[in-house]
Order: structure tokens, then C-alpha cells, then sequence
């Protein structure tokens, strides 16, 4: 998170506001078309899941999920545990600020270098156990909101393993090529909240600029009524690149490829492209879990894949490693991991990076 007190007064205003001032202005925010297409719904419980899955992750590198086992009436209470959270008065939210050189609590996307505009949404992130920094937001009382992220977390970690598991058999490897119940029980559960204010001009605002998640996979929860995740699906016989929007559907989780899942399995699956949009009508959450590995994970292709007829396409390095080159590079980091020769470069002001107004 970048400095909040120095963030614009109006940051914890933003539903008020009848324009959006300039700092809060993007432009270029139509850079692809848009299409029409439906991202594919896997029933989990179906007996052709993993086909479907595969399918899915290869054509979209994500897919909405059904039949996944987590109670709606689980989901309902961790979205109004949420939207309670962000409610808060901003001195109280600020007390549990992301402080410098830590991972959870409130603040904004952290990509000041990359952007000179601001994200038109708040942000609190929950790494492992909810209960410190609820304690910053209600001193009194806490018990149901941490109760509910634990249950979620335990819920939506268990079927993280189940939907890569899913994966790996689409791909034709087997269980036993990855340990992932190992790696995922080492792994602190990551939950990102994410809060979008209504906004008076929601074509020249952003709620989270377009970026891959780095996770292995994402698993999305959004708010019903309004629409704001989109997704790039890449270039096919039915025409260009373009975005599509996922709309809520109750019950059903989004399922995200990310930079992880992309590496270990050397390519064969792309990490997905997505963005939140904002609208005038609704405020909007989303909870996200973000399902990564144990600080030890040594980010490459599986051995599996490897062989003489298929060299790894991406190089090497720690887990801690690939974040501090993401933290770096952003959207450019697996483009850099394939092509190992060239020195990594950070141009802060190069356009793909930022966004001239
Ligand atoms: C498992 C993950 C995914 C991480 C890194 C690591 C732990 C913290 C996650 C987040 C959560 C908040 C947004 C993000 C962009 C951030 O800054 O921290 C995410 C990041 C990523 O997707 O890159
Ligand atoms: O709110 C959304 O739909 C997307 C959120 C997201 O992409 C993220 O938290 O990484
Ligand atoms: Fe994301």
C-alpha cells in the first residue's frame, strides 16, 4: 500500500463525489473491444468436470464454478462481514493501515510506481489468521467477522486443492505429479477484499487497472447487481483480443489462472488478464482468495514436463524472488521470465506502464 494520509482527502468520499477529479481520471480504459462471449460455468459436482475444466483454463484461463460445496448462506455472511469492514469510519479503518513493508491490512493497490492515478476502490487484505487486525478495527467486538473469513478460508483452501488437482488431471499428469495438499497446508490462505464506491463517471475511472493475479489460482467471490470483473479473452478464429465482462451469478465462484500456475505448468496454460470496472448504480465488493505456495516453493515448471523435446519455457527463482520482480516489472514479469537473456528493466515511465491522462 502507498502512503494513505497522503492520499487526497476525498479517497474516503469517493460515493459522494458528482465527478471524478483528476487524479482519479484514466484514460485509454478502451483499449480493446469488448465481446460478448460467456465464460464457461463448471458444475463441480458434474462427472465431466475436469474436461470442462481443462477446456477452460485453456481457451479463457478461467471459468465460473457450481457445485463447489461452500454453504451461499457462508458467502452472504462473509459478504456482509465486508461491506461492514469497509463501512467503518476512515480514522477506524485507518488504524489498521498496511504498514511499510507488510502484506495485510486496509490501503489502496500498491501501484503508485506504475500508475500517476489512483484505483476508484479500498482494499483490506487478510494474510493468514483475521484476528490482529480485527482487533484494530473493533476493539470490542470481532467474533463474527473473524469466525466467518476462518470458516471461508478453510472452506476455499480445501477446494483450491481440489480445483488444482482438477487441473493437473485435465492437463494429462497425474496426482502425484505436485504436491499440493503439502504445499497449500504450508501456505498462509491469502483473502483480499476489495470495496468499489459508486462513481458518477464510471467510463473514466478504474476499480483495479487491468493486471494477472500471481497466485496459482484465484478464487473470486462478487457481489450481486452490478457487473465490474472483466476479463481479456485472447485472440481466436471469432475475432481480436477483446474484454469480457463475468457477471455475478449466485453461488458460483470465478476461478483465475495465475502467474504461478502459467509457470509450473510451463505454458501449456495462461495466466488470465482481468480488471474491475466501476458503475454509478451500485457499490460493488468482491472477495478474493488468492491460493499461493510457502515462501520455500521454487517457482518452475514441473519436472514432469521437462524433457529433451520440451526445454522449461520460463526461468527459475524463489518464490520470494518472482514477487520482488513482479513488484518491479508488473505486468511484464512473465514476458521477462521467458526470455532469460535480457537484463530485467523498470522504466517508470514507459507507456505500458503508465497511464497518460
Ligand atoms: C499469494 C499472493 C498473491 C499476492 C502476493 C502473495 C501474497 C499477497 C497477495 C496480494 C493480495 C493483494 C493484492 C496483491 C497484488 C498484493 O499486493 O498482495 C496480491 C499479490 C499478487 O497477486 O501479486
Ligand atoms: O473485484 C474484482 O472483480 C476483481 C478483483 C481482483 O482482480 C483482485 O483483487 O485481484
Ligand atoms: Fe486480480
Amino acid at each position: 500500500m502507498s502512503s494513505l494520509t497522503a492520499r487526497p482527502l476525498h479517497q474516503f468520499e469517493l460515493n459522494t463525489l458528482s465527478h471524478v477529479p483528476d487524479d482519479y481520471a484514466w484514460s485509454a480504459l478502451n483499449d480493446l473491444p469488448h465481446g460478448d462471449d460467456v465464460v464457461p460455468v463448471v458444475d463441480l459436482a458434474s462427472p465431466d468436470a475436469v474436461g470442462h475444466i481443462g477446456r477452460a483454463c485453456k481457451e479463457w484461463g478461467a471459468f465460473q464454478v457450481t457445485g463447489h460445496g461452500i454453504p451461499i448462506h457462508l458467502l452472504d455472511r462473509v459478504e456482509a462481514q465486508t461491506r461492514l469492514l469497509f463501512s467503518l469510519p476512515a480514522a477506524r479503518k485507518l488504524k489498521a493501515a498496511r504498514g511499510p513493508g507488510s502484506l495485510s491490512g486496509y490501503g489502496l493497490a500498491n501501484t503508485s510506481s506504475f500508475y500517476s492515478n489512483i484505483f476508484w476502490s479500498e482494499g483490506f487484505t487478510i494474510i493468514g489468521s483475521p484476528r490482529d487486525d480485527a482487533r484494530k478495527l473493533w476493539p470490542e467486538d470481532h467474533d463474527e467477522y473473524c469466525c466467518v473469513m476462518e470458516e471461508y478460508n478453510r472452506l476455499i483452501s480445501d477446494l483450491s486443492g481440489r480445483l488444482l488437482r482438477a487441473m493437473m488431471v485435465s492437463l494429462g499428469l497425474r496426482e502425484e505429479d505436485m504436491d499440493w495438499a503439502g504445499l497449500l497446508r504450508e501456505a498462509d490462505p491469502v483473502l483480499q477484499l476489495n470495496y468499489y464506491p459508486v462513481c458518477p463517471e464510471p467510463d473514466r475511472a478504474i476499480g483495479i487497472a487491468h493486471h494477472t493475479d500471481s497466485s496459482f489460482i484465484t478464487i473470486l467471490h462478487q457481489s450481486g447487481g452490478e457487473s465490474g470483473l472483466q476479463l481479456v479473452h485472447r485472440e481466436d478464429t471469432a475475432g481480436p483480443a477483446r474484454w469480457v465482462t463475468v457477471p455475478p451469478r449466485r453461488g458460483a465462484l470465478v476461478v483465475n489462472v495465475g502467474d504461478l500456475c502459467e509457470i509450473v505448468f510451463n505454458g501449456r496454460i495462461r495466466s488470465v488478464m482481468h480488471r474491475a470496472i466501476v458503475n454509478r448504480a451500485q457499490t460493488r465488493v468482491s472477495v478474493a482468495f488468492f491460493c499461493g505456495p510457502p515462501p520455500r516453493f521454487n517457482v518452475a515448471p514441473i519436472e514432469k514436463l521437462i524433457g529433451p523435446g520440451e526445454p522449461p519455457a520460463y526461468r527459475a527463482m524463489s518464490w520470494p524472488e518472482f514477487l520482488s520482480l513482479k513488484r518491479k516489472l508488473y505486468n511484464k514479469t512473465l514476458e521477462y521470465l521467458r526470455s532469460p537473456e535480457e537484463e530485467p528493466v523498470h522504466h517508470e515511465n514507459t507507456a505500458y506502464m503508465t497511464n497518460q491522462r
